[in-house]
């Protein structure tokens, strides 16, 4: 169950860098703090995170991306946003300001750089391929790109290790995800959510429900969620209570949070909690997608880099609890698209 949390917890991940290795006691330690908030928030912050790269490192890799002329991005747009295209699953989708203004958002997102050989025991009867390459700018107009698949790696590896100390916090061994690993689908997901002209810098409290949104109130479907936000700040949490909680920007952390599949796995005592984002106003100045300009930083929105650890498409997901039978996770995945607005068309999934 969520509690009345008015703030989240701040977890320090630091020993899981450690060139030496974590003390058993340390990882004792780490994996009780994790099922203390996991219980509870289902959201917390990791600071001390062995990653490569800082947070303006990221961001800059985010930016170079969007600053893209709009028509190399939309050469990588899925196919539902492109007919003639075959990338169904990675790849970039526009925003939609006609079908969804409270999700106004463009991402880009990117799989393993490895191709997945594991035929798909779910995708017969979808138009969806999973396990599909990942699609990238011609030529040189994305120097970016080696840095991204090295972050995508290093964000795999995190949360491996979060998922053993989540499996020793419920009682089974440290590696009793390793099935979870074998040819994950993980995304890695670019977000910009351009500032919008109607929403007055600072305007309402984070606990006002009147607010205008950028992305709507959900939760994360899968597993375990990794993001990285700027300093723009809008991501809002909401608790027992259904208070908005503010998530602020912590440098240099990442926030965590648990997806539904994950509340099954664990025999419902992981919470998947409800979060939103606020529209940046345009007076946010944190994300310049186009940097500085004319010496003045450009008011372009925000910038958020989530991670979503995913099983392979074949991968049995059942709870630890061995009693609510199981799902393959592709299954799992396929049903979820058909909700969510980038993946919208006038077809059937
Ligand atoms: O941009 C954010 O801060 C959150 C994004 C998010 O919740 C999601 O993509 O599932
Ligand atoms: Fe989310």
């Amino acid at each position: 169950m969520t509690t009345t949390f008015s703030s989240l917890p701040v977890v320090d991940v630091g020993p899981l860098g450690d060139p030496k290795g974590a003390s058993e006691g340390q990882l004792t330690a780490l994996s009780q703090r994790l099922y203390d908030v996991f219980t509870t928030t289902g959201f917390a912050y990791l600071t001390n995170v062995p990653l490569s790269f800082n947070h303006e490192q990221v961001f800059s890799m985010s930016r170079e991306f969007f600053a893209l002329p709009q028509e190399e991005k939309m050469k990588l747009a899925k196919r539902s946003f492109r007919r003639s295209h075959q990338n169904t699953y990675r790849g970039y989708f526009p925003t939609q300001p006609e079908l969804a203004s409270d999700n106004l958002k463009e991402g880009f997102e990117m799989g393993p750089a490895v191709p997945i050989r594991t035929q798909s025991t779910t995708s017969s009867t979808s138009k969806f391929n999973l396990a599909e390459q990942n699609v990238w700018p011609e030529d040189n107009l994305l120097p970016a790109r080696p840095k991204l698949e090295t972050l995508y790696v290093e964000l795999q590896i995190l949360a491996s290790k979060l998922l053993s100390l989540l499996a020793v916090s419920l009682g089974k061994p440290a590696d009793y995800f390793g099935s979870y690993l074998e040819d994950s689908l993980s995304t890695l997901r670019l977000l910009h959510y351009p500032a919008v002209e109607s929403v007055a810098s600072g305007s309402g409290s984070a606990g006002s429900d009147n607010v205008k949104l950028s992305c709507t109130p959900h939760t994360d479907s899968g597993i375990l969620t990794l993001l990285h936000q700027d300093s723009t700040g809008g991501l809002e949490v909401r608790n027992s209570s259904g208070e908005w909680v503010a998530a602020p920007y912590i440098p240099e952390s990442l926030v965590v949070n648990i997806g539904d599949l994950m509340t099954k796995v664990s025999g419902g005592r992981f919470v998947a909690t409800m979060h939103r984002v606020r529209a940046p106003p345009m007076s946010a100045s944190a994300s310049a997608v186009t940097g500085q300009q004319n010496g003045e930083s450009q008011a372009l929105g925000r910038i958020s880099v989530p991670f979503f650890f995913e099983p392979g498409e074949n991968c049995l997901v059942r709870s630890v609890d061995g009693d609510e039978g199981f799902v393959l996770y592709g299954e799992h995945v396929r049903a979820k698209m058909k909700t969510w607005v980038e993946f919208q068309d006038d077809e059937d999934n």
